[in-house]
Order: C-alpha cells, then structure tokens, then sequence
C-alpha cells in the first residue's frame, strides 16, 4: 500500500485583514511503501507546511493528503508514523531510555489498543534496549538529554521516532544543527536504519547532496507558493547498498550527475517561479 498520497493540496494561512499567505498550491505527492523521498526548495516554500499537513499537525485549505489509505487524523491517531525534527525535543529530566520508551507510554490509538494493548514495562525495556543498540547509543541508556552532543541527542529522537516501529517517519531538518561529519554518519545511519525497518520515510532537508545521497526520489519545490517543479528519481542501490559503500557512494560520478540534476532544477524552479521578490 502507498505510504503517502498528497493530491492537489493547498495551504492558505489567514492573514488577518491581508489577503493571506499562500504557502502551497496545488501540490501532489506520492511515496510508496518503505520509500525516501526528499522534499527540497527554496527557504519558505512550504517544505515544512507540507510535511505538517502529513503529519496532521495542520489541515490543507484544499485538496487531500492519505496516509496509508486513511484520513491523517486517523493515521496520526493509530500512531502509523514517527516524527523526528530539527530540534531533538527530548524531555531533560528523563533518562535517554525513557525518552525513547516515552511514546510506548502514551495511548495509541483505538486500533492499536484494539491489537496488541500498550506494552507492559519489560516489553518497553525491550524495544528501546534494542533501538538504543540500533542507533549505537546503549552505553548512554541511563544519561540525561544535557550529557550528550548533539548528535547523540538526535540520534535518541531518531529512536523515539522508531519506537511504535512505524511505517513512516516524518523528518523536517532533521540534521541540519550539525556539523558535517556527524551529518554524514548520521546519515549512513537513516540508510542502515531503513535496510532494518524497511519504513518509509519523507525527509525536509536544504542539502542537494544530503537528498541525493538518502533519496529514492527527490522532490524540487518552487519559491512561495510552494509548488512541486520536479520530482527526480535517485537510482543509486537500496539503502542497504549506499550505507556498505558509504564514503564510495559520496564519490560515484552517478552521485555527482544526480547533485547536479538536482541543482539545475531547483535553478529552473527559481527562475519558473512568479514570486514577487521580498
Ligand atoms: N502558522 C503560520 N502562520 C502563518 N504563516 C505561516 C505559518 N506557518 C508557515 N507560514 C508561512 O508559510 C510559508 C511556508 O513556510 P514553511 O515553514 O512551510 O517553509 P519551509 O520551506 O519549511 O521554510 P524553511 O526552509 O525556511 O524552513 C512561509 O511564507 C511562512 O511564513
């Protein structure tokens, strides 16, 4: 079943007495299942507005977004997703485990409690031992938020995400507050992370090479109002292949002529556009 399927969906946010803002229009979107698909644009495109909208954070003022063939409220409901963004957003007084066991504790939704209940205490031991062993931090189970950098931090908000081991991850910049080597290793780890989950995810991200590089579509926005100019398919292996080749991959010429479509793209979006420059 397709992960995401955004059709003809706008988002026009009041403007008290001026005529509004018109962050998007008119915006189509598909991601299959257990797919990465990039969106990347311009600054105030609507990248985040359109991922908000899948998340069922906001609603479109037209059009339609499904998520695994339901409403978004019903998937945002049934927990089908995790969100991961810029800002870890782990609670500071909670242990790193307990930040990941954190949405196993709250309610799902009625189909989930319908299914399998919420786990007991042992099974939420269990799952974040495990995802704390995927993303390489178990020896830092019992430390607090404060005592890790950055992108350890962001790699237990990366767990969190997984915790409900949904099909679909929701990431808005999610690397964008670090430097370039914890970039890149964190990125060799979304690429191991999908190869175990097989998760789909939707990744907001302003690195042409940080999408070409985890994509399997990218998606080129135009200027405000965010339209989709381009949707270009990133044919580099499955993610299992990228993450065992690694720094070769950052090197290939295939890699290289993919940045560059990508650019020239976001070029052409930019110029295509009928922005009224501010
Ligand atoms: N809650 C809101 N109320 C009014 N306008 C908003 C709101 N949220 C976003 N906008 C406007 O919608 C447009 C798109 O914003 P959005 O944050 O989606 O862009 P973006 O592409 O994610 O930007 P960036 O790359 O800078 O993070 C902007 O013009 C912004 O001012």
């Amino acid at each position: 079943m397709t992960a995401v399927v955004v059709s003809g969906a706008g988002r026009v946010f009041d403007g008290g007495s001026d005529a509004g803002t018109v962050a998007l229009t008119d915006v189509d979107l598909t991601v299959g299942e257990g797919e990465l698909v990039s969106l990347i644009g311009p600054s105030g495109c609507g990248k985040s507005t359109l991922l908000r909208l899948i998340a069922d954070l906001d609603a479109p003022t037209s059009g339609s977004v499904a998520v695994f063939g339901k409403t978004a409220e019903r998937a945002r409901k049934d927990q089908d997703y995790g969100i991961a963004f810029q800002q870890a957003g782990l609670l500071p007084w909670r242990s790193v485990r307990a930040n990941v066991e954190l949405p196993m504790q709250l309610r799902g939704g009625a189909g989930q409690r319908g299914k399998s209940g919420q786990p007991n205490k042992a099974e939420r031991a269990a799952r974040s031992a495990e995802l704390l062993a995927l993303v390489g931090l178990t020896d830092f189970a019992d430390h607090r938020p404060h005592q890790l950098s950055g992108g350890m931090q962001q790699r237990v908000a990366i767990a969190r995400a997984l915790a409900r081991s949904p099909r679909l991850l929701l990431m808005d910049e999610p690397f964008g507050a670090l430097d370039e080597m914890t970039r890149e290793r964190l990125q060799d780890e979304l690429l191991r992370i999908r190869a175990t989950t097989g998760a789909a995810v939707v990744f907001v991200t302003h690195s042409i090479a940080e999408a070409v590089y985890l994509s399997d579509c990218v998606v080129v926005m135009s200027p405000r109002p965010g339209r989709v100019v381009a949707t270009l398919d990133v044919p580099l292996g499955t993610p299992a292949d990228r993450a065992a080749r690694g720094i070769g991959l950052r090197e290939d010429p295939a890699y290289f002529e993919r940045v560059s479509a990508v650019r020239e793209a976001l070029h052409s979006g930019d110029a295509a556009s009928d922005r009224v420059p501010t």
